[in-house]
């Protein structure tokens, strides 16, 4: 038919979640339940496209590894590159699901849609909200208007971009939010509506590739706190960590106790990029003594965020300026 072909990739979560008991939203199986069983309580899905599904792994995503990320990305380029599909919705966990948007943000090559959803409620809850998310979610990979915006997520009647958004709250159904920067659109009445677009490199538009990447650097996250915690950073760069990121206070600031332990690394050649415990704004050049340590800058990037583009610029260069650009630039 005239219908876009749309894969919907299913990956566990909470939107395939089974409890007990119609009212439970916590302790219960995420990942439970089949993609064929998630398709089939969404019928009015097949008015906006062929639908076809594949069961790529069942986790919670809280347990979500690089290998999976590896996998999933390598599946939606082979699909993608395929002239009868138009587009892909990947069913996901809530609790990693931005960072499995912006790892596909940056290396899927295609600006076809590509879509991840997910759900508070698991599927077995009164009001669950798994199903309405998901007819969303095709509405909007089957829209033309969604083609070229880079990977998206749809939740709660509202369409963000994989490098903006962020989960706010750990139980409710509205978690899903890029403060600041914004959402890019709504779902109104069924109709994917667009207002604004990410100015961000993604995709098509993006340059690292996954050919020849079997596994991604060893990156661990620092959270800065009062005292510091140097032990935790000597012990990174003991076990061989290529790059590090610091969720610092403030405009990535960091602690006292914990800069020699970085400057160290640093000067090992180990990339050093500061980030933000707090949740807007962008972490910007500051304190000459960052500069002359050679620590980087990671802009509006979330800290696990950051670890993802990190990762990846890791697997093409160790040069800080380039590395910078990087940041400046997806
Ligand atoms: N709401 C959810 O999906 C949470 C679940 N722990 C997951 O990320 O798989």
């Amino acid at each position: 038919s005239s219908k876009p072909n749309i894969v919907i990739l299913a990956t566990g979560g909470t939107i395939a979640g089974s409890a007990s008991s119609d009212t439970a939203t916590t302790g219960y199986k995420a990942g439970a339940i089949g993609i064929d069983t998630l398709i089939n309580a969404v019928p009015e899905a097949k008015n906006y496209a062929n639908i076809s599904g594949e069961q790529l792994c069942s986790i919670d995503s809280k347990d979500m590894t690089s290998q999976i990320w590896l996998k999933l990305a390598n599946r939606v380029n082979t699909l993608l590159a395929q002239d009868n599909v138009d587009g892909i919705v990947i069913t996901h966990g809530t609790d990693t699901l931005e960072e499995t948007a912006y790892f596909l943000d940056l290396t899927v090559k295609s600006n076809k849609p590509v879509v991840l959803v997910g759900a508070m409620r698991p599927a077995t809850a009164i009001s669950a909200d798994g199903p309405m998310n998901l007819l969303n979610a095709v509405r909007v990979a089957a829209n033309k208007q969604a083609v070229g915006k880079g990977v998206l997520v749809t939740m709660n009647d509202e369409i963000n971009s994989a490098r903006d958004v962020t989960k706010t709250n750990t139980l409710t159904t509205s978690t899903f939010k890029a403060p600041e920067l914004g959402v890019l659109g709504y779902i109104e009445d069924g109709t994917p509506v667009f207002y604004r677009e990410s100015t961000r490199r993604n995709t098509i538009n993006s340059d690292f590739s996954l050919e020849n990447v079997m596994n991604l650097p060893y990156v661990p996250i620092i959270y800065s706190h009062a005292d510091g915690d140097s032990i935790l950073i000597d012990a990174a760069v003991k076990a061989g960590a290529q790059g590090i990121i610091y969720a610092g206070t403030g405009n990535g600031s960091v602690h006292k106790t914990d800069e020699e332990a970085l400057a160290r690394a640093a000067a090992a050649g180990i990339i050093v990029v500061r980030s933000s415990r707090v949740t807007n704004g962008a972490v910007i050049q500051s304190e000459q003594s960052y500069v002359d340590e050679h620590f980087l800058n990671g802009g509006t990037l979330n800290p696990q965020k950051a670890r993802i583009l990190l990762q990846l610029a890791l697997t093409k260069t160790h040069d800080l300026n380039k590395i910078q650009t990087m940041f400046n630039e997806y």
